[in-house]
């Protein structure tokens, strides 16, 4: 009895070494994959509609689950290359560009809502629509910002295989300056911060950017970063690049501080909660409130 079981322990071990041996070797490799850092360059051709999917596990904070946008376990990243045209890319900068004009160049970020009107840097915050004159943006404007806007909500919905999605507030375009020499003067300025969108604003379920200007040519720093358990995984922005991502602890992120050149960003926010629905108005006037609350 006990040499069999001695015999089949030593005719067994060769076996559960090398298993345990193969399993070893598996744990570590796929350590390996998970920790190795991705990279996603711009693309190299300009134009390219290429498109990338990444899941990740959905973090618990989706509630009250809404069925048909939250997701249990269906939580992910994805990038869309040239999603929206050059052209419409340089149109949304003009739009930017006018918002923004007459506000500090000297570094850091500028934010502005074309929605509500709202705009913001180190210097504070104005009104464009309350400004005299008011700025007056174009029909032409206010339909491409609106279109932008419906295109990545559709965008977001067959991503993520969603039956409903509202478009939230509050929404911008950033540009960040970079200059070596600037210092932020509150904390809101410092936008490099890892942060969870959903922590800042708890009706954001969906974070869409659009990115109006190229890393490595436009500006240099500046790169997105998802921070993982064991490694980051680092985006290059590009012009007409699309980043979708839920917007719970499942997706801590950054934007790297901008060493030098300026970077646009378009950042839109989409809620499951229908009464957190902003109503796509673009009319010049200064929206503050949901649908609902109107
Ligand atoms: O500009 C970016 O790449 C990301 C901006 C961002 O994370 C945010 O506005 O919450
Ligand atoms: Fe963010």
């Amino acid at each position: 009895m006990h040499s069999l079981a001695a015999a089949k322990t030593s005719s067994l071990s060769p076996y559960f070494w090398g298993l345990g041996a193969f399993f070893g070797t598996l744990a570590l490799t796929l350590h390996h994959l998970t920790a190795q850092a991705l990279h996603l360059p711009r693309p190299a051709v300009v134009g390219e509609p290429a498109s990338y999917h990444w899941n990740v596990s959905c973090s618990k904070q989706y509630e009250p689950f809404v069925r048909g946008c939250h997701k249990r376990h269906k939580c992910g990243r994805a990038v869309r290359d040239a999603f929206i045209s050059q052209d419409d890319v340089m149109a949304l900068r003009e739009i930017a560009e006018l918002g923004m004009q007459g506000r500090s160049m000297l570094g850091g970020p500028t934010i502005m809502d074309i929605n509500t009107g709202f705009v913001k840097d180190a210097n504070g915050l104005t009104n464009l629509y309350r400004a005299d004159p008011p700025m007056k943006f174009t029909k032409k404007q206010f339909d491409l910002y609106k279109r932008t806007i419906e295109s990545i909500r559709n965008a977001l919905m067959e991503e993520f295989e969603l039956a409903k999605l509202y478009f939230t507030a509050p929404t911008f375009i950033t540009r960040i300056i970079g200059n070596s020499s600037w210092t932020a003067a509150e904390i809101h300025d410092e936008y490099w911060h890892p942060h969870v969108d959903k922590n800042n604003t708890f009706h954001y379920d969906y974070s869409g950017l659009v990115y109006l200007s190229d890393y490595g040519i436009d500006f240099t720093g500046g790169l997105f970063a998802f921070i993982d358990e064991k490694t980051n995984h680092t985006f290059e922005p590009a012009r007409g690049r699309l980043m979708m991502f839920n917007s719970g602890m499942e997706n801590l992120h950054q934007v790297r501080p901008v060493e030098t050149g300026t970077r646009y960003v378009m950042s839109m926010w989409f809620s499951c909660d229908e009464r957190k629905q902003f109503k796509n108005f673009f009319d010049g006037k200064m929206h503050q409130h949901f649908t609902r609350d109107d």
